[in-house]
């Protein structure tokens, strides 16, 4: 009996100490798309009590070790999963109140709790938990054998020049059709006379490699490949032997839907930079979001969890344009949707009933295509997508909408973790027509915070920042990350 008090207590004691240091390093952590990989089988649960009772890290396997720098939420219940991203994310929006209120002058200032002005509603949980990610990169890098034709995702960074690269098979978030091709590129690269590029100054071929799966469980793989000093001849030969060894040869078992190659001399290339190269079947993959199809490209984004997506863009949609019966009536809000940084259009497309008309605002020109493609697609015939970057499109943008009469505009922002360009922010600041807006952010801690305290503070001539402070009024974490400390926050600022 007395044994297992003390038992008990020692796993309460190493479970706190645990979460105080994933508390400290929620702090930190941010969401990495192209480190984030998905897994299948997690280590069982006996495994991870006799590893909890492990103290230093080198203790720990490589599966764990990496499970920890991917998923490192994997030894909590999903409850407590959502507990910590709750407490974190109040801690984010009790920041932003206490610069709203002048309690906190600084960003640098440190975290004094200062009473939330407003309500964070608890985390929307992720319908599903585990082999949730459409989309996974893997790196190509020295093994723990050494071998440098290793496929899988880094423990240990290039700075202190300890990385290594571990299979990720086990990782929680991972499904296994990603695996599988991950595995398949491995074999096919350790059989090719080319070497694996490491460094890109140190020369070698075969890099890392995309793979993107969509409910039906098509799959694209995206090959990309450092051509160094290789005629177009040669590259031709190697790029057949890819083509063969997924079409039919052993990476068969993949059954690729589409089958991409990219020559790249940097670490991300758009396809204006350098093209897609389609070896084999679809140039594209589609996926259903609360009953809107959407076609996405080789180089577009897409929200990582399909089924999460959908618990946020109807969160987004009921933000911008409030239905009073969700489901039941639609309301006609009667005026135009700012869908900035808007992908392949998802937001404006599933909210274009309710509204007269949409304009979606994005940089890259293969999202922006879908996006068009994506609203014929659905017979949505209000939707205008403008290419660009969202400050140099957004300001001549507005002018048209002052000059059309000034109907209701609402917006929706969903920027990448750098968040909005001063001038996005001031031209959505000084659009009196915008009463409502929806800031949608994967890091709201970050370059967000800036964003928020522009659209809130006092007028400041000086930033041209004329028109009338918005405020936040509500927040709503969405859970499309399970086992990472990551959420996503829709934030709404009402004036
Ligand atoms: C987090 S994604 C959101 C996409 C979309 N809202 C969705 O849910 O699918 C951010 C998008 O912003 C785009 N982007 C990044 N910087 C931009 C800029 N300066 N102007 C316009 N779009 C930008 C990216 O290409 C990407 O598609």
């Amino acid at each position: 009996m007395a044994l297992a008090v003390a038992q008990t207590r020692s796993v309460l004691f190493i479970k706190r100490k645990y979460l105080h240091a994933l508390r400290k390093t929620c702090l930190w952590f941010s969401t990495n798309d192209t480190i984030l990989a998905d897994q299948r089988k997690p280590p069982p649960k006996t495994h991870l009590r006799k590893s909890q009772k492990k103290t230093t890290l080198t203790d720990l396997s490589w599966e764990e070790r990496l499970s920890d720098v991917v998923t490192p939420l994997w030894r909590l219940s999903y409850d407590e999963q959502l507990e910590l991203k709750l407490k974190h994310q109040e801690r984010i929006m009790s920041q932003l109140s206490g610069y709203l209120s002048g309690e906190l002058q600084s960003q640098s200032s440190l975290p004094v709790r200062t009473k939330l002005s407003f309500p964070v509603l608890p985390v929307l949980p992720s319908p599903v938990r585990d082999g949730y990610r459409n989309k996974s990169t893997f790196s190509v890098n020295r093994g723990v054998d050494g071998n440098p034709k290793t496929v899988g995702f880094y423990v240990g960074t290039g700075k202190k020049g300890n990385i290594v690269c571990v299979n990720g098979d086990h990782l929680l978030n991972m499904p296994e059709k990603h695996t599988r091709v991950a595995r398949c590129y491995q074999d096919f690269i350790r059989l090719s006379s080319l070497e694996p590029c490491l460094l890109f100054y140190t020369g070698g071929h075969w890099r890392e490699v995309t793979v993107r799966t969509n409910a039906e469980g098509h799959t694209m793989a995206i090959v990309y490949f450092h051509p160094q000093t290789l005629t177009p001849e040669e590259v031709v030969v190697h790029k057949a032997e890819l083509l063969d060894y997924f079409t039919r040869g052993p990476g068969s078992v993949c059954q690729l839907h589409s089958l991409f190659f990219q020559e790249s001399a940097m670490t991300r290339c758009t396809h204006e930079q350098s093209p897609y190269q389609l070896l084999h079947g679809q140039p594209h993959i589609y996926e259903e979001q609360l009953g809107f199809k959407f076609r996405i490209s080789a180089d577009a984004f897409f929200q990582v969890n399909q089924a999460a997506a959908e618990v946020l863009y109807s969160t987004v949609r009921q933000l911008c344009i409030p239905n009073p019966e969700e489901g039941g009536e639609r309301t006609q809000f009667g005026g135009t949707l700012l869908d900035v940084c808007c992908g392949t259009g998802a937001i404006g497309i599933i909210t274009s009933p309710r509204v007269d008309r949409i304009i979606g605002i994005e940089l890259i020109e293969q999202a922006v295509e879908d996006a068009r493609h994506n609203a014929a697609l659905n017979n949505v015939l209000n939707c205008e997508f403008i290419p660009g970057k969202a400050e140099v499109v957004l300001p001549g943008v507005m002018s048209q909408l002052s000059s059309a009469g000034g109907g209701p505009v609402a917006a929706v922002v969903n920027p990448a973790r750098a968040g909005l360009h001063y001038r996005v922010v001031r031209a959505l600041r000084n659009q009196p027509n915008i009463r409502r807006l929806v800031y949608v952010s994967c890091k709201p801690d970050g370059d967000a915070m800036r964003n928020f305290r522009e659209l809130c503070c006092a007028p400041d001539p000086m930033k041209k920042l004329t028109g009338e402070a918005f405020s936040p009024t509500l927040a709503v974490p969405v859970d499309m990350f399970p086992h990472t400390p990551h959420c996503e926050l829709v934030l709404l600022f009402e004036r």
